[in-house]
């Protein structure tokens, strides 16, 4: 092996999914940003990311997205502000393999982002701390933080303020309604609660689930609704951030493969494991004992 894939250009890179387990909002910022109590969990169904090595100094995709110009990736935008911010003149190219849906809730661009972050402050020989990588994170979206943590985390604030927590690693069932849940329009809503009473991690783990999205996306998007109806049927549906994802856990993958069988004659859906520790971190581990 070379000392480029040693290091990891050239290999495969996981950017995980998250779901939110149950999300309040508690209030909202001056600037709009609305306060939260969260948390959130990985799963195993990823995107893959890997990186390649270029002459110059230039940001570049190997494939653009459909329907996402290329400077707006959040990829790309990652990458720009990682020189930005330390003068790098190194360059690079990505190559994204898309296997999570786009405005799913799932936190697919953010995560894309977080794995761009760690890996080029890895390959480029930054240095940066998780700290500052989370500060730049949080600049390119309030989801993208969390990925750079690596571990399930109860968050706060916009999403930044994180605290671990270990949960039970179960089995996930996800429905992906065919359409785009829009986050900036859910957040805009008249009729979304914004005074949700603050709770504590105990009130959490003694049931307290609820997705204060869960009303006005279901207005907005029926077909959310009739998704979390199909899925309850199997175990107790809930929405992940804005949608339009809903998901079931369940304690074993063969009740989640069953549910998910009986569910893909009508719907689009993926089943994978919930994971405390992000995949992304768990890969990086390895890497960092070469
Ligand atoms: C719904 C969640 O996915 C839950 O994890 C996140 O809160 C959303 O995180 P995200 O998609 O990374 O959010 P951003 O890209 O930062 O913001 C998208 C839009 O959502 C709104 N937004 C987002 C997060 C937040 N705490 N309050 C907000 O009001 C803002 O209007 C913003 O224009
Ligand atoms: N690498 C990327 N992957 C996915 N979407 C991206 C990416 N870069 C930019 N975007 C834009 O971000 C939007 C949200 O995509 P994402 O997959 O993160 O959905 P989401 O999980 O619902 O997040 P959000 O809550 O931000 O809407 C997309 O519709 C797309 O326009």
């Amino acid at each position: 092996m070379n000392l480029e894939s040693d290091l990891g250009w050239g290999k495969k890179w996981p950017a995980p999914a998250k779901i939110n387990l149950m999300l309040r909002i508690i209030g909202r910022r001056a600037d709009g940003y609305h306060l939260l109590q969260t948390v959130f969990q990985f799963i195993e169904l990823s995107d893959w990311l890997s990186f390649y090595p270029v002459s110059d100094s230039s940001v570049k995709l190997r494939k653009p997205l459909l329907g996402v110009a290329e400077n707006d990736d959040l990829t790309v935008r990652a990458a720009k502000l990682l020189q930005r911010e330390t003068g790098c003149r190194l360059g690079v190219e990505i190559a994204v393999e898309k296997n999570l849906p786009m405005g799913g809730g799932l936190g697919g661009g953010s995560s894309d982002a977080a794995t761009v972050l760690l890996v080029l402050n890895r390959l480029w020989g930054l240095n940066l701390s998780i700290e500052q990588l989370m500060a730049l994170g949080l600049s390119l979206g309030a989801d993208v933080p969390v990925f750079v943590f690596g571990y399930a985390a109860w968050g706060e604030g916009v999403g930044e303020s994180l605290t671990k927590i270990d949960l039970k690693e179960q089995w996930v069932v996800i429905i992906k309604p065919d359409c785009h849940v829009n986050t900036k329009q859910i957040f805009s809503s008249d009729n979304l609660t914004r005074d949700s009473k603050s709770i504590t991690i105990d009130d959490f783990i003694a049931g307290q689930h609820n997705n204060d999205c869960l009303q006005v996306v279901c207005e907005a998007y029926p077909q959310v609704h009739q998704a979390l109806a199909d899925l309850s049927v199997y175990a107790e549906a809930r929405l992940t951030g804005t949608g339009a994802c809903v998901y079931a856990l369940f304690g074993s993958e063969e009740q989640a493969q069953f549910a998910c069988q009986a569910l893909s004659a009508n719907w689009h859906t993926y089943v994978s494991r919930c994971v405390n520790e992000s995949p992304l971190l768990s890969c990086m581990k390895v890497g960092a004992n070469l």
